[in-house]
């Protein structure tokens, strides 16, 4: 059987729990605002009957209420502007664990009020439903808070009703704690093989992405990225005026190594050149594959006598490498040209000029435009 998602790695569980942490804060924040506008509404509504809003029911709601104002200024207008990662993070999960938590203790009393004032279990149906999608992601937590939610429900409508009357909302509430755990753990499970899936399409492709500027033989870059590298560094070496050194670089006499020898040992060649190239590179040198036989090496921030110097240096290195299954030295022919506010392919243009002049000039050798 072809397995599509992948056992979740400690990182990718990470990464989920921190999608997760982001869409609850900004639920919860945003349900809070909606909370104080109820709580608004519930106020002039109780107000207009001309009840009593100092009952029990009604205190809690207003703590209620209270602890959603507070939350709405964190999480809306204090965490977006901390800058302190430790103590955001430390807030964060305070903030996260907290809130579902004072909610299902408000909503279970409140369940516990309206059994014993014959109003029915609405609260404490309705929290539970509402604190299972806050605890996305945290599912041991939920299924802790719901079982004690439950169990001090219970206890609550025991003491304060008869039996007989205790047994049908007792019932009721544990359906629904059931169906909440049920539902939240389907959800998350389903949020999860998403989260997993897009992570691992996204990782795969990065990994094309690299792959299509990477020449799969010398593992360096390949002449795409050359060029489009090069666009982006010549709209910049325009702007600031700096200078730009690019050397191509052509192994002698590949052909006659692959005709003597066989085509493995020219792909060994290629591929050691490439290394002893890349093993002697600058922070600023980037190098790839621009023919078959043939790399390049744009050099930044670098002019006409140190880009000079670099050839001069790569050629020594390969010609004193010992290339000793090949039977004789292995040499490269060098041309250098230096940026000259032109465009790309007449700076390339300009470089292959003067590499075909080194390899007339008898190959193993630095020619250079800029002397
Ligand atoms: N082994 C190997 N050979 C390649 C590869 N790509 C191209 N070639 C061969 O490399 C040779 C390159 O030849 P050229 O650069 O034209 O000529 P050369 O023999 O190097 O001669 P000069 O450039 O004049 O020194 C050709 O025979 C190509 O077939 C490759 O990936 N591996």
């Amino acid at each position: 059987m072809i397995q599509i998602i992948p056992k979740p790695t400690a990182d990718l569980v990470e990464s989920y729990q921190r999608h997760c942490v982001k869409n609850n804060l900004t639920l919860v924040g945003y349900f809070s605002v909606l909370a104080i506008i109820v709580f608004g509404l519930h106020l002039i509504h109780h107000l207009r009957l001309g009840m009593e809003i100092f009952s029990a029911s009604m205190i809690l709601y207003t703590l209620l209420y209270s602890f959603n104002i507070i939350y709405a200024v964190i999480n809306l207008l204090i965490l977006p502007k901390m800058r302190d990662v430790a103590a955001l993070q430390w807030l964060t999960v305070v903030v996260e664990m907290a809130y579902p938590f004072f909610m299902a203790l408000v909503f279970t009393l409140l369940g516990v009020i309206g059994v014993t004032q014959e109003g029915g279990p609405v609260p404490f149906v309705i929290g539970m439903f509402v604190i299972s999608v806050m605890l996305q992601g945290h599912y041991l937590a939920l299924l802790v808070l719901l079982a004690s939610c439950w169990t001090l429900f219970s206890l609550g409508v025991f003491y304060n009703v008869p039996l007989q009357q205790a047994t049908s909302p007792i019932m009721i509430c544990f359906t629904v704690v059931l169906a909440s755990a049920v539902i939240a753990r389907l959800t998350e499970k389903s949020r999860v093989e998403l989260f997993l899936t897009i992570e691992e399409l996204r990782k795969k492709n990065q990994l094309l992405i690299e792959m299509s500027n990477i020449d799969p033989l010398t593992g360096i870059y390949n002449r795409k990225h050359f060029l489009q590298f090069l666009d982006s560094e010549i709209t910049r070496a325009r702007r600031y005026n700096r200078p730009m050194g690019l050397l191509l670089i052509n192994v002698d006499d590949l052909k006659q190594i692959n005709e003597t020898l066989g085509h493995d040992v020219g792909d060994q060649v290629l591929v050691e050149v490439a290394n002893l190239i890349k093993s002697h590179q600058r922070e600023n040198d980037v190098i790839s594959r621009y023919n078959s036989g043939e790399f390049n090496v744009l050099l930044l921030e670098t002019d006409a006598a140190q880009s000079i110097e670099v050839a001069k240096r790569i050629r020594t290195i390969i010609e004193s490498h010992d290339f000793s299954y090949v039977g004789k030295s292995v040499t490269v022919s060098i041309g250098h040209t230096q940026y000259r506010q032109q465009q790309a392919n007449k700076f390339i243009e300009s470089a292959e000029k003067i590499l075909l002049e080194s390899k007339g000039l008898g190959k193993n050798r630095v020619t250079s435009d800029s002397v």
